[in-house]
């Protein structure tokens, strides 16, 4: 299962681009995508989600690729992407969200309000689940985006900093149930704090001004730090430092 990105060239003005000639093949079940602010990792998600859209390139997730309709309709029900910011719905309860997720991927109503209970339920919503949407914390309103993503069944998701803003507790619970999910689900989660790279992702890739600094085993990127005293976080940190230089 592999999700590649092809020649990719990316810019949001004549003055910005992002990526130019990129390519990125990940295969890993758990990818982390650690880079600093601006290194590009939103905009990745971006593409591969079909959000944005490249000026050149291809981006496919096994024999799925977005170049048609019919080809897009497949990919996007394949591929979930939660965004930085989970928007609750005016009007919808927790689990109308959730169903209306996967409705939107082409799902049957009645299949989706099915499949929306046990998606909360691995997301531990399943008590919120009557509750309007827009009540949710910051933390509740990620959970309830990936129900939406598990409602549809994704085969990847995309997760853009799902743990930016959530006070430690919340992120600690939140990488846990990421655990939970590892075997049904890949998953590739971007985010800028070295702190957020647990033993449970299985690849690290490293991305600093739209290029990738570093792909590898997690051991092998941590290897990376050389003989500093300290515990897995100091461990990454410095490897960081190795292949960063610039705003983190
Ligand atoms: N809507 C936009 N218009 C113009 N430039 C943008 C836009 N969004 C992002 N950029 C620029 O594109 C580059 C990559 O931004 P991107 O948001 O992808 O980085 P990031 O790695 O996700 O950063 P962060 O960790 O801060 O979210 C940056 O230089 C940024 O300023």
């Amino acid at each position: 299962m592999t999700l590649r990105l092809n020649g990719i060239r990316f810019r949001y003005s004549r003055s910005t681009t992002v990526f130019d000639g990129f390519n990125l093949a990940i295969s890993s079940p758990a990818t982390v995508l650690l880079g600093p602010n601006g290194a590009g990792k939103s905009t990745l998600m971006g593409i591969a989600s079909t959000h944005l859209k490249a000026e050149r390139g291809t981006v496919s997730w096994q024999d799925k690729a977005p170049t048609d309709k019919r080809g897009t309709v497949a990919y996007v029900r394949a591929v979930a992407w939660l965004p930085q910011e989970i928007v609750a719905i005016p009007g919808l309860t927790v689990r109308e969200q959730v169903a209306y997720m996967g409705w939107l991927k082409g799902m049957s109503r009645s299949a989706a309000w099915d499949s929306s209970r046990q998606a909360l339920e691995r997301v531990r919503l399943t008590d919120l689940a009557d509750r309007r949407s827009h009540q949710l914390s910051g933390g509740q309103k990620r959970r309830m985006g990936l129900a939406g993503a598990l409602t549809h069944q994704s085969e990847l998701i995309l997760m853009d900093e799902p743990t930016a803003g959530l006070d430690p507790t919340q992120r600690k619970n939140f990488r846990g149930l990421l655990e939970t999910l590892r075997g049904d689900v890949h998953i590739v989660v971007s985010t800028h704090q070295t702190e957020d790279l647990a033993d449970s992702y299985s690849e690290v890739v490293v991305l600093d001004r739209g290029t990738v600094r570093f792909q590898g085993a997690t051991a092998e990127f941590h290897a990376l730090a050389g003989d500093i005293a300290g515990g897995p976080r100091e461990r990454a940190e410095a490897a960081y430092a190795q292949l960063v230089h610039g705003e983190v």
